[in-house]
């Protein structure tokens, strides 16, 4: 099955949310961060960027059935509290589009914005087709100016088949062994997949892509491991100790979101360890665009026991204790690796 008009929709609506984005984070104000009901934050530019890649989506591919699986909803934006800042996102998404030149038939009111984010509430599933968006992966790396991505994924049939990774902030040259923070040259990537097809990257300023592939050391002495840059995110304890019984001897390159994916998939770094402390649940747009992105530039993405990622259940992801990512010839090592490092976290308890 082709998915050429789908990806096309795909990479026109990041590479508008991505600049939306880069706008905002040139120039945050206080008023533009609240914090959701569970104490994360969230910016007007999460919201504007569910807003542009909603309504462009939709623009593009208008004849198709429309179902969304998003993070952000309109709830608190609805409050009389928030009018202004439902007008800042109304007035963003109108200014990006008029720069763009895109869709100059019609201005977005605030009422499209809120029904355009609220297109979002997909319960997504087995069936059919759903897009999967995070706005703003990484939003705490967004306000520190650090990396974040906006993750765009199709499912059909309960799969993967497509996923675009716009991160406005991630170097186009690796990463690994550095910091997060952008070093001289060009930054800005967009990784798209889809699947059968492999994986490919641009900069956000230009389309002309290359064909990326992850890494393939299989001596855990020359690789390198991304982990969560926040500690409130995964345990950062229990990869030291993997990454150490694997025999790892570069430090760990801690960076937000899943512009890790993306530096994996081209090879910046061998593995990825995600554990989120006790009682956590992922969802699965934090993780939709990053698997396939990864899977199609040859790497294997599991849970902690070594399952399959299984994105077809719903808002959430159902798995074993965490996620791991790495190329098919380091996984053995690493799932053992892990599995003693949990036993012997569990018995120290
Ligand atoms: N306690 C927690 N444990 C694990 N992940 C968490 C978490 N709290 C938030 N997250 C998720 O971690 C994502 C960022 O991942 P990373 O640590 O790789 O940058 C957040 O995405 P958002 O920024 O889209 O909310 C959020 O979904
Ligand atoms: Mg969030
Ligand atoms: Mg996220
Ligand atoms: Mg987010």
């Amino acid at each position: 099955m082709s998915y050429d008009k789908e990806l096309a929709a795909a990479k026109k609506a990041a590479s508008l949310a991505a600049r939306l984005c880069q706008k905002v984070q040139r120039a945050i104000l206080q008023s533009d961060v609240q914090s959701k009901s569970d104490k994360s934050p969230v910016t007007v530019a999460d919201y504007g960027s569910q807003a542009l890649v909603s309504y462009a989506l939709q623009r593009e591919l208008p004849s198709e059935l429309f179902s969304m699986v998003a993070e952000e909803d309109s709830e608190d934006l609805c409050k009389d509290s928030a009018q202004e800042t439902l007008e800042r996102i109304t007035k963003l998404v109108n200014d990006i589009l008029a720069s763009d030149g895109s869709y100059s038939d019609s201005t977005l009111s605030t009422d499209d914005v809120v029904k355009a984010i609220d297109c979002g509430k997909s319960e997504g599933g087995s069936q059919g087709r759903h897009w999967v968006l995070d706005p703003i992966d990484g939003t705490k790396g967004f306000l520190r100016g650090d990396q974040y991505a906006i993750a765009l994924a199709l499912l059909d049939e309960g799969k993967v088949v497509l996923g675009v990774l716009a991160c406005p902030n991630l170097p186009l040259t690796c990463i690994a062994g550095g910091s997060q923070h952008s070093l001289p040259g060009e930054v800005g990537c967009l990784f798209f997949s889809v699947v059968g097809g492999g994986t490919y990257m641009h900069s956000l300023d230009s389309s002309s892509a290359v064909k990326v592939q992850v890494s393939s050391i299989d001596n855990p002495e020359e690789a390198s491991f991304f982990e969560s840059y926040e500690a409130a995110h995964s345990m950062h304890d229990l990869s030291s100790s993997i990454a150490k019984k694997l025999g790892v001897k570069a430090p760990p390159v801690r960076i937000d979101s899943q512009a890790k994916y993306g530096a994996l998939s081209r090879g910046d770094g061998v593995i990825y360890l995600r554990f989120p402390h006790k009682g956590y649940r992922e969802k699965i747009w934090d993780h939709a665009a990053g698997y396939i992105v990864v899977a199609e530039a040859g790497g294997v993405v599991t849970d902690a026991a070594g399952n399959p990622l299984d994105f077809s259940k719903g808002r959430y992801l159902d798995l074993d204790t965490g996620i791991i990512v790495t190329n098919p010839k380091l996984m053995p090592s690493l799932l053992q690796a892990v599995r003693e490092s949990i036993e012997e976290k569990v018995s120290s308890l």
